[in-house]
């Protein structure tokens, strides 16, 4: 059973596989599915830099290429000075394929630890019933 610090150990061991030439900030992200395993994600840059994916949506689509849907929590890392701040892209897609009860840790290098509920991190997001008109 993975709990919350092993969790954010991961984050960190992703992080430092981050590919960063242009920001030189390395996110590091850990995501647990329900089965148990982790899938790690860190940022990828690109001298396009539109072309830049972010750690957490580097591990939700390792997951989901995988076919794996169901979520326990999710940890963020970066080395910011308070638990680092998913962007607006990342909070989409968090929003639209973790559970809404997914836990999800937003941390720093120094230790500080933010929990969040996935409903929490974006209010009124576009969603798939927003397709239906
Ligand atoms: O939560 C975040 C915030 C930023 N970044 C990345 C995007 C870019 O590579 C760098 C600077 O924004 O950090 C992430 O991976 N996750
Ligand atoms: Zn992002």
């Amino acid at each position: 059973m993975v709990d919350k610090e092993q969790l954010i150990i991961e984050a960190k061991k992703a992080r430092e596989k981050a590919y960063v030439p242009y920001s030189k900030f390395k996110v590091g992200a850990a995501l647990l599915s329900e089965d148990g395993t982790i899938y790690h994600g860190c940022n990828i840059e690109n001298a396009a830099y539109s072309m830049c994916n972010c750690a957490e949506r580097t591990a939700i689509f390792k997951a989901v290429s995988e076919g794996v849907r169901s979520f326990k929590a999710l940890a963020v890392v970066a080395d910011t000075e308070g638990p680092v701040s998913p962007c607006g892209a990342c909070r989409q897609v968090i929003s639209e394929l973790l559970q809404k009860d997914t836990s999800v840790y937003l941390t720093n290098l120094q230790g500080d630890v933010a929990e969040w509920t996935v409903e929490d991190l974006l209010p009124g997001a576009f969603s798939p019933k927003d397709l239906e008109g």
